[in-house]
């Protein structure tokens, strides 16, 4: 739902030669795929062991399906519609005919022409039709080893905030308003930053939590481009005073992005808004596909609370049983929607996907972690820099809403005037090294 008069800028595209996005597609997206492929070899003996010759040949298949899509990509040939029938194809193969009549003289939508988005988004459902056409295959997930070796790449940073957490949960009683809100204030930055440590832009390389999450904060304060948290908190406090009774039910929406150290660190807020009372209700978002190499599918949150339960470390685990009680008692729930997994903007939504708009409308703060949810939130376009984050939002504002990112593309706006150019003269590749984040909030009753 585009706003009125407002026209936006071209999409981010492999086409642009020596675009951050055209290193993506040219060396990043085969690398990735040529993992995917490595690892369905390496589990050649499970597939036969809990299948027989029918899980072997199953293997050999999707390994070819997606050498040939290595190749298409890598040749930049026209991109195919979708042949499994899923759920979602039938969306993907309309998204197809609308770029098709986006381009210009006729040229055929094609990996290195057509928007960034849309192909990076595309390489991840290919994949899964890999394995959708291939049963029993198609229930495995090729990113699962990567996410549980990340997790326990960080246990040492899960212990420490695990038991900060508690620390925090003994102390509430006692807390005073501002003290409330800087611990908030702390959480939130610690799930920012946990947006470090996402698998796609290392292609898979670990890129775990090592260092203290709580000790580094101050040093990544002066990283932090735009800092809207103070907005964040007058929400959740303002949610509070709302409804006749004067406490309102506060629902938290959280779009999540990695599974790993990065949704530790959403548990970890999500327990805080919930035990200081500032939230009554958190619904998680996953993805219902393997997506982007890290994010959270509904096996790898379920995973993730059981094995941090199981825990031989006493806050760790205290804190995985708390967890377990909320799902349980449904003061947590976890939903997917396939939207999340189309590459739609999120502008398209209220349009495209208009039972999970309405849905989202009814939350009081929405938060959006990571680049790609970013790069759906402003359309990954050429914006200008100083743009107004609701400007590129172009009409998305279903509630107020955060978004949570460490920058990996060069999508960048609501900066003031200079900040990019100052930038760009002592670190050129700031929007796309991961160094830098932003906490960008828009409200739809907001001022303007
Ligand atoms: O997990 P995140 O924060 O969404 O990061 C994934 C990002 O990594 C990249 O693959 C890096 O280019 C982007 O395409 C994507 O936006
Ligand atoms: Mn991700």
């Amino acid at each position: 739902m585009e706003a009125e008069g407002i026209s936006a800028p071209l999409s981010l595209s492999a086409e642009f030669e020596g675009s951050f996005a055209y290193l993506t597609v040219r060396d990043r997206l085969p690398t990735i795929l040529t993992k995917v492929i490595d690892t369905l070899h390496r589990n050649k003996d499970n597939f036969f062991k809990e299948y027989g010759k029918e899980g072997v040949q199953a293997e050999k298949t999707a390994i070819s399906f997606l050498s040939r899509l290595r190749n298409e990509l890598q040749t930049d040939k026209p991109v195919l519609s979708l042949t499994d029938n899923a759920e979602d194809s039938e969306a993907w193969n309309e998204y197809m005919r609308r770029q098709q009549d986006l381009m210009e003289d006729g040229r055929p939508v094609s990996w290195f022409k057509s928007p960034w988005l849309y192909m990076e988004c595309y390489m991840y459902r290919r994949i899964q039709e890999a394995l959708y056409m291939n049963p029993p295959m198609d229930k495995f997930d090729v990113f699962k080893e990567g996410k549980t070796q990340s997790y326990f790449e960080s246990q040492q940073a899960i212990k420490t905030l695990c038991t900060y957490l508690q620390e925090l949960i003994t102390n509430m009683e006692n807390m005073t308003e501002i003290q409330l809100r800087d611990s908030f204030l702390k959480l939130l930055q610690i799930s920012l930053w946990g947006n470090k440590c996402d698998l796609s832009i290392s292609a898979g390389q670990d890129n775990s939590q090592k260092s203290s999450p709580i000790d580094s904060l101050p040093d990544l304060q002066r990283f932090i481009l735009v800092d809207d948290s103070s907005m964040v908190w007058s929400t959740l406090v303002a949610a509070q005073g709302a409804g006749s009774s004067g406490k309102k039910h506060a629902r938290v929406d959280i779009i999540l992005d990695n599974a790993g150290f990065e949704l530790i660190t959403d548990l970890v807020l999500a327990d805080f808004l919930v035990s200081a009372g500032l939230a009554k209700q958190i619904r998680f978002h996953g993805k219902s596909i393997p997506w982007f190499v890290s994010d959270v599918t509904k096996q790898d949150f379920e995973w993730t609370i059981m094995q941090t339960m199981a825990a031989n470390h006493k806050w760790m685990s205290a804190s995985g049983v708390q967890w377990k009680h909320f799902m349980k008692e449904g003061t947590w729930s976890y939903h997917d929607h396939i939207f999340w997994t189309l590459p739609h903007e999120f502008c398209d939504m209220a349009v495209d996907a208009a039972d999970l708009y309405s849905t989202l409308q009814g939350s009081d703060l929405i938060l959006f972690k990571g680049d790609l949810n970013y790069r759906k939130l402003t359309g990954d376009r050429k914006w200008e820099h100083t743009v107004p984050f609701d400007q590129a939002l172009r009409g998305f504002q279903p509630a107020p809403l955060c978004s949570l990112r460490t920058l990996k593309a060069d999508v960048q706006v609501g900066l003031q005037p200079g900040q990019a150019e100052k930038l760009s003269s002592q670190e050129p590749d700031w929007m796309t090294n991961g160094r830098y984040a932003v906490v960008q909030f828009s409200s739809p009753c907001r001022e303007q």
